[in-house]
C-alpha cells in the first residue's frame, strides 16, 4: 500500500486491485493523466480506511466478485465517487447498491462490465441485429486465470440481446435440446445461451452468433491487450463524478446514437 498527499483539486483516485493484471496499467494510466491524481493503491490486506487517510474522492475497483460489494458500499458510504470495472455485478446486487445511493443521492457511480469502446460497441450490435435472427447464443473467451464465468461482458450483453428481443417480440432462440446430462449447452443468462471457454494464451474475447435461415452473423471482440481498457477507465473517472446514481455500462457515457 502506499498514498501521497496533495492538493485536492483533481480527482483524487484510490485504485482498488491496485497490483492486479488490471490495476497494474490502470495505476500507470492514473499516473499519466495531468487532470487526476493517484492518491492511494490497495491490495487485498490493505483496509479501506487507507482510501479515507489519502483523502480520496474517486475509487477505482479492480478487484474479485467476492470483495467488490463490499469495496462499493465503503466509498459510497464515505461520500466517494466509484468506477467499478469487477464483474460479479448481477441484478441483486446492482439493486442494493441503488438503495444505498438513495441515500447518498450526490454520488456517483459506474459499473462497467467492459471498458474496452470496441466491446461495449459489439455488445450494442449485437443486441440491435438480435432483433432479426431467430436464433443467438455468445462464445466468451478467457484467460484460464480468471476467477468467474460467465465474464460481465457476457452477462451484459445477455441483459441487452434479451431487452432487444423483447422489445421486438422475439421469444428466446428454439433449441430441441431434451437430453443435456453434462451443461453442453452452456448457461442460460436472461434466455440468451452462454458458453465460457478458458485458455491459456487468450485475453478476453466473446463471439456473438446469431443465426437465421440459411445464413449466420458472428459479431467478435477481442482484446489482445489490457491497454485496450485504459480509455474507457479514464473515461468513467472523468465523468462518474457529474453523474449522480448508478450507472451501469459504460454505454451510459458514450454516445452511441
Ligand atoms: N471492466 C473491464 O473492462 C474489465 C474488468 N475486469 C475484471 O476486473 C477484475 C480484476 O481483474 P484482473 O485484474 O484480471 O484480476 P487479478 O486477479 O489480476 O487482480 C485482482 C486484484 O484484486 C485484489 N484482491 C483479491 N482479493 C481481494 C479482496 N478480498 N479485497 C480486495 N482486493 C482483493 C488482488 O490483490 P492482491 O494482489 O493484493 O491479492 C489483485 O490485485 C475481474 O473481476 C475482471 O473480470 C478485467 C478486465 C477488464
Ligand atoms: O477477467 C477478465 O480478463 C475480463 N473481465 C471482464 C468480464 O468479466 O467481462 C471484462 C473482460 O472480458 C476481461
Amino acid at each position: 500500500m502506499t498514498f501521497s498527499a496533495e492538493t485536492p483539486s483533481r480527482p483524487r483516485v484510490a485504485i482498488l486491485g491496485a497490483s492486479g493484471k488490471m490495476g497494474r496499467p490502470a495505476v500507470e494510466a492514473v499516473e499519466s493523466a495531468a487532470d487526476l491524481e493517484l492518491v492511494a493503491q490497495l491490495g487485498s490486506s490493505d483496509p479501506l480506511e487507507t482510501i479515507l487517510e489519502a483523502g480520496a474522492t474517486h475509487v477505482l475497483d479492480l478487484t474479485v466478485p467476492d470483495a467488490s460489494p463490499q469495496n462499493v458500499a465503503f466509498a459510497v458510504e464515505h461520500g466517494l465517487h466509484v468506477v467499478v470495472g469487477t464483474s460479479g455485478w448481477s441484478d441483486d446486487r446492482r439493486a442494493v447498491l441503488s438503495r444505498q445511493l438513495d441515500s447518498h443521492p450526490q454520488v456517483g457511480v459506474l459499473i462497467a462490465p467492459n471498458f474496452s469502446v470496441g466491446s461495449v460497441l459489439a455488445s450494442a450490435f449485437a443486441a440491435q441485429a438480435a432483433r432479426y435472427f431467430e436464433s443467438v447464443e455468445i462464445v466468451e473467451m478467457h484467460h484460464p486465470d480468471k476467477v468467474d464465468a460467465p465474464s460481465g461482458t457476457a452477462v451484459r450483453t445477455a441483459g441487452l440481446i434479451a431487452a432487444s428481443r423483447a422489445e421486438a417480440g422475439l421469444g428466446s432462440s428454439p433449441d430441441a435440446t431434451t437430453h443435456d446430462p453434462d451443461g453442453a449447452r452452456g448457461a442460460l443468462v436472461d434466455g440468451v445461451r452462454v458458453h465460457a471457454v478458458r485458455l491459456r494464451g487468450l485475453v478476453a474475447h466473446q463471439e456473438v452468433m446469431l443465426g437465421g435461415p440459411g445464413e449466420q452473423l458472428v459479431i467478435r471482440h477481442d482484446a489482445f491487450d489490457r491497454g485496450a481498457y485504459m480509455p474507457g477507465v479514464l473515461l468513467g473517472l472523468r465523468t462518474v463524478a457529474s453523474r449522480p446514481g448508478l450507472t451501469y455500462g459504460l454505454d451510459g457515457y458514450l454516445d452511441l446514437g
